[in-house]
Order: C-alpha cells, then structure tokens, then sequence
C-alpha cells in the first residue's frame, strides 16, 4: 500500500477557536504573535489557527491570589465568571435527584473518559494514575451500571491504567474497541475482528481504522525523529492515533513543534490532526470520532431503543464534545464536562475537576 498517497481527503485541522468566548474568558485566544519569531518562518500554523488553538487547548491554572488558613482564595472575578457560566451547565452533583428520575425505567450507562476526568492532568503523561479512591468509585459504579472508558489513549495503555475487568474499553479516540463476544453487535459493521482478551476469552474488537496502522507506524516513527531534538516534547503512539505532546516544551518553541507536524501531514493527506489539551493528535480522516463510538457500544450493548437508556459521558476535553453532541442530539442522555474554567460545551451539566467526578459516580 502507498502509505501517503490519497484518493479524495485533504487534510482536515481543527477550525480555528474563536479569539473570545461568549463569556470573554480566553484573552489568550487572541492571535498569536510571538516577538522571537520571524513573520514568514511559520506561516502554516499561524495562518491555518493552530497556534491559536495549542496556545487555548488547556485552561490556564486557577488564578489563586492567596492562601487563607489554607483555603485557596481565588479571585471574585473568576468564580463570579464561573458561577454564571454554571447557569447554563449546572453543576451534575445538584442535578443528581434530576438525572436519577429521568433515569426511572431506564438502564443507565456510563462512559468515562480517562485524562482530566478520572485522573488529574499532570506534566508526564506516563504518570497519569487514578487515585484510589476514584479507582473504588470507577469499580462500584460498574457494578450498578454498564461503563465504558473512551479514552485518546491506545486500549491496552488506558485498560493498564484503569486496571478493572469489568469495564468496556474504547481506545484511540473510539477507533480500538473491545466488546464481549456475547454482546450483540449489528452485521452492519464491518471491521469486526474476532480475538482473545489478557485472559484467553474470547472477545470481539470493532477497529475502523484497521487499514491505517502501517501509517500510523510509519508517522509516529517520523515524528520521534524530527522531534528528539526538541526539548519536552515527547511523542506517543496510540495504535490508530498519534499524540505529540508540547506541554513540557518552552513556549516559543511551540511554532517550530507546530509547523514540524504540519510538514509531515502534507505527505500525508489520509491524516489529519485534532488539537487536544497541550497534545497534537495525528489521526486517520474517517467519520469515526468518541461519540460514534458511544452508539456503537449502546448497540453492542443491546440498547438499539433510545428509550431504554440513558446514557451518562464524562469528559473534560474537545474530543468528547463528540460525544456530548451524539447525546444532545434527540435528548437521549447527559454530557457532563469536567472543566476549572467557563468554556463553551455540548454537555447539559458540569463538574468542576476530578474530585467532584468522584464524588458525582460515587454518589
Ligand atoms: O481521551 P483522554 O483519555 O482524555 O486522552 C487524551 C490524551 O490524554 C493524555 O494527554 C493528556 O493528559 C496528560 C496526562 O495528564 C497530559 O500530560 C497531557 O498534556 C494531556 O494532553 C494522553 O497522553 C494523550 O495521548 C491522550 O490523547
């Protein structure tokens, strides 16, 4: 197969954000202009919006002014700002007795993304555990319901992470998922591959984008390269997907690490990318995203009846508004978006870190 070479797709990037949000949190979103750099050296990213967006895709730490007896004190401003945003996206632990009624006569089922919603985002993404006390909470609520992990990250990296059988796995944005062979899956689909679990049993694994692991092979290995001399930047390979992340790398390198992964998707027009918080993820053009892989696991999962259900996902992050969307559309269940910060969402309620998702699945 020639890996780069396309029939129809070009490449698609994110839109670029908006300079400010309806609530006019995000100075930072203005354009980017770097005094160091050079008009013309990285015209690319500039002019296509990645910057703007690498420079708004993770909220800034919450601004605390002081420390009182040990309480953070945190400018009025922002919490007056974030109280008002929380009209439109009311907290999820309020609204609990609301969802619980509307849950009356249905199954729930919950999808759980894993980084900045069940484990705090942190510097190394090779750190990222769950605390205890979430990985009690995760394992109770699956007793009660069906729940399902959606994670960027590769299955095998997010089911080491999470650790518990019980759980349905979806990795790489959705393109890597591992169902029972019991479960009912429409004929539909093709792409579905027979295979065995780490315990020998016999499992089926959904994977749409099966066709383009030796580019994503091959992409990864070419960004390890073109990226070992940049300080920080460490780049991750998620079997379907590609993350290069830049959270470690100084900020006015960020154009060169930008306009690196852009001269490398120019090769390759069956790619695209997507802006995660301080990562760019390379991924394959499919319409294949997190909230296609919620339907498709409801309906492995036998609910084909949206009135059967209701279908409950956490996440903090663009990708999941996928997901968000899915379930807004026909009010068929709740996003909830785990978010510090005002920002605009498809989820109906919020929580506001990863503490309060665990107080939410624990509740
Ligand atoms: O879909 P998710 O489960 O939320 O995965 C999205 C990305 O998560 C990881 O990166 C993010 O978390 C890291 C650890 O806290 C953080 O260092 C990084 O800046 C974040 O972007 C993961 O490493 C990525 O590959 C996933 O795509």
């Amino acid at each position: 197969m020639d890996l780069k070479s396309t029939k129809t797709s070009p490449i698609l990037a994110d839109p670029a954000p908006m300079n400010k949000s309806r609530l006019g949190i995000y100075s930072s979103l203005f354009p980017y202009s770097h005094p160091r750099i050079k008009t013309g050296k990285f015209d690319d990213v500039r002019s296509n919006g990645w910057l703007d967006a690498m420079i708004s895709s993770s909220p800034p730490r919450r601004k605390v002014l002081k420390e009182f007896n040990g309480v953070d004190v945190v400018s009025d401003d922002t919490e007056i700002a974030y109280q008002s945003w929380m009209i439109r996206y009311p907290s999820a632990l309020n609204s609990f007795q609301m969802i619980m009624d509307r849950a009356r006569n249905r199954k729930v089922v919950m999808f759980l993304d894993y980084d900045g919603t069940l484990s705090p985002i942190v510097d190394d993404p090779d750190r990222a555990f769950m605390s205890t006390d979430m990985h009690s909470a995760v394992r109770t609520v699956a007793k009660h319901f069906p729940t399902a992990i959606i994670s960027g990250r590769s299955r095998d990296k997010v089911y080491e992470l999470v650790g518990l059988k019980e759980l349905y796995y979806a990795g790489s944005h959705g393109m890597d998922i591992m169902f029972p062979a019991k479960d009912m899956v429409s004929r539909n689909h093709l792409n579905i591959v027979k295979s065995t679990d780490l315990e020998g049993k016999e499992v089926n694994l959904f994977q749409p984008a099966s066709e383009f692991l030796p580019m994503i092979n091959e992409v990864f290995r070419t960004l390890v390269e073109i990226t070992k001399d940049i300080k920080g930047a460490k780049v991750e390979n998620h079997k379907f997907c590609v993350s290069v992340h830049y959270r470690n790398v100084a900020e006015n390198t960020w154009p060169v690490i930008a306009q690196h992964v852009h001269d490398i998707l120019k090769d390759y027009p069956r790619l695209r990318l997507t802006h995660g918080r301080k990562v760019l993820e390379v991924r394959p053009v499919i319409d294949w995203h997190k909230g296609k892989a919620v339907e498709f696991l409801l309906e492995s999962l036998g609910f084909r009846n949206h009135q059967d259900v209701l279908p409950i996902y956490i996440g903090d992050d663009r990708t999941d508004e996928d997901a968000f969307k899915v379930l807004r559309k026909g009010n068929q269940g709740y996003g909830i978006l785990v978010s510090t910060v005002p920002k605009e969402s498809n989820a109906f309620f919020s929580l506001r870190d990863t503490s309060e998702v665990r107080i939410y699945i624990d509740m």
